[in-house]
């Protein structure tokens, strides 16, 4: 094995560092759609870090503007039929696109979306614990709540690599470590801070960066949203440093993520590839 392919803690350091600076360099365009509580801390997020964000979700636009895009982002957190034939539209549309099922097991209407939309193939899933469990499962069980997750990450892992290995896609799932797996290898991140977790919508926003990872290399996608997932976390992490609660901390992310260098994304990212 070729001695830069051993991926240490330290390779992912670096990957991460090239990935974020990728981004930077190219600004890719991705085009959200998602839900209405997410739309500010999305496209703050993805222009702190150096994307360029369009929340268009018109049907009658997709077909001109999706395809001009590096990248697609897909949540449903706050469904509406009328959205549908967009959000179906924009992942079929030939770019790489990254999804977020929230809530998915809120309702058998929900579930059956996010089932279609699932075989649309993206190329990279990301949802809390309770939801991978639920996707994988394809199960509206009433022990599912609402968009916050009721289960560990941990939990969780069996069933990210079952959909992983049933849809070919990469599956994230956040939590206090989050796991990526392609079915075949498991690749966990452990940054963050548990705060995060009150501020709204910051799950959405860690989807978003992963689809502007891939929208700017769209080489690796399990690379891309370890690194992506890393590199809010350590933002959450810097932000922690200066804030008084979660809406300090949502500002200071932000911040954080628009300031980070070379030496803090090398030295602090927490990447490893399970054995
Ligand atoms: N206990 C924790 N410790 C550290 N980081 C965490 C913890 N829980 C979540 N995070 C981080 O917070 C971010 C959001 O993850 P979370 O699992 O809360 O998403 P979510 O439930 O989909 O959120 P939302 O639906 O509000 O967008 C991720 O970057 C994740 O790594
Ligand atoms: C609170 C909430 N409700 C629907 S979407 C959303 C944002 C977090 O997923
Ligand atoms: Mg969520």
């Amino acid at each position: 094995m070729d001695e830069d392919e051993v991926r240490t803690e330290a390779w992912w350091g670096r990957r991460a560092w090239v990935l974020l600076s990728a981004v930077r360099a190219r600004a890719p365009l991705v085009q959200c759609i998602t839900n209405l509580v997410s739309m500010d801390i999305v496209a703050n997020a993805l222009l702190a870090a150096g994307a360029s964000p369009a929340m268009l979700h018109c049907l009658r636009e997709v077909p001109d503007f999706s395809p001009r895009c590096d990248a697609v982002y897909i949540n449903v957190g706050t469904l509406s039929e009328d959205w549908l034939p967009s959000m179906r539209a924009a992942a079929s549309a030939g770019r790489p696109w990254v999804f977020d099922p929230v809530a998915v097991a809120a309702s058998g209407f929900r579930m059956e979306v996010c089932l279609s939309l699932l075989a649309l193939r993206p190329a990279v899933v990301r949802g809390n614990a309770s939801e991978i469990l639920a996707l994988a499962s394809r199960s509206d069980n009433s022990s599912f709540k609402g968009v916050d997750s009721s289960h560990d990450s941990s939990d969780a892992l069996q069933a990210a690599k079952a959909l992983a290995q049933s849809n070919g896609a990469v599956v994230a799932v956040s939590g206090a470590v989050d796991f990526i797996t392609d079915g075949v290898q498991v690749v966990s991140a452990s940054n963050g801070v548990p705060m995060m977790q009150k501020i709204t919508a910051t799950g959405c926003a860690v989807t978003a960066l992963i689809a502007a990872f891939v929208g700017a290399d769209p080489s690796d996608a399990l690379v891309a949203a370890a690194c992506a997932l890393a590199i809010f976390g350590l933002a959450g992490e810097i932000g922690m440093e200066s804030a008084k609660g979660p809406a300090s901390l949502r500002m200071h992310l932000i911040d954080a993520l628009y300031s980070l260098d070379e030496q803090t994304v090398t030295s602090r990212v927490k990447i490893s590839l399970l054995p």
